[in-house]
């Protein structure tokens, strides 16, 4: 891992690692930054290391120039939220992906991706929860309800065919997810394409009523994002997707 000493925010002439800037000349890997506020911030660090990333932590909006994609861990929206504002990092994060950034959020980084939430918190003042946005989607908080709110199941996951780590001959990968207080995705845009999906009927541990499939990983464009946690499962294939989506290969 790469951790860069971040100037104070004050400081001017903070260039990122590379003069030259960000990008994945040539064959080199890319520098992946994962956000680092709140959450499960060394598990991404470790899942991109395996999938042939070199990663930094990032916390500063400086930081943002110095790396080529970037990774919104799970953890709580409504702290990492308030953390990016904090921090001054929120808006020019939101700018960047306008602009086609690559980002990948797991659990609450697939709810700080959401341009709308069903059932955003509020703050003390009454204020809901911000999102950075970037997906149209709408996303349902802890939507897999209190008997589920932590699950383990095993999911199609459409997108991974390509990688050199899967299987050529399966049209479709099967991937072990682990949930944990996890969103679903309601609604999704047609910009958006469905990735995975789970039927609570089939994988709940407990019985459950509902038997619906849930949208649980989406991509549109540089965005991606999973309701599950890929990178507490040894699970590097969804990483190895970020990085191809980051070099431009996927
Ligand atoms: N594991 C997680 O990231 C949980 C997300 C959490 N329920 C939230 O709303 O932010």
């Amino acid at each position: 891992m790469t951790e860069i000493t971040a100037p104070e925010p004050h400081e001017s002439g903070f260039t990122g690692r590379r003069a030259a800037g960000p990008g994945s000349e040539g064959s080199a890997a890319p520098l992946v930054g994962v956000l680092a506020l709140q959450g499960g911030v060394r598990e991404h660090i470790r899942a991109l290391e395996a999938a042939g990333a070199r990663t930094m932590l990032v916390r500063r909006p400086a930081e943002l120039d110095a790396v080529d994609g970037l990774v919104l861990p799970g953890g709580e929206s409504t702290t990492i939220d308030k953390l990016m504002r904090l921090y001054q990092i929120a808006e020019p994060l939101k700018a960047k992906i306008a602009a086609g950034f690559p980002v990948y959020g797991s659990c609450a980084g697939l709810i700080l991706l959401a341009d709308r939430i069903t059932d955003p918190a509020l703050d003390a003042a009454g204020e809901p929860q911000q999102t950075l946005g970037g997906l149209d989607i709408v996303v349902r908080r802890n939507a897999f309800g209190r008997q589920r709110e932590s699950f383990e199941t095993e999911l199609v996951f459409d997108g991974l065919q390509t990688l050199p780590s899967q299987d050529p001959g399966q049209p479709a990968a099967a991937v072990h997810a682990v949930f944990i207080r996890a969103p679903w995705v309601e609604k999704v845009g047609s910009s958006v394409q469905v990735l995975a999906q789970v039927s609570p009927a089939g994988s709940a541990p407990q019985a459950e009523k509902d038997s619906v499939a849930r949208i649980v990983a989406v991509r549109s464009g540089k965005l991606l994002a999973t309701s599950f946690h890929p990178e507490v499962t040894g699970e590097s294939r969804i990483h190895e997707l970020f990085i191809q989506m980051i070099r431009g290969d996927a």
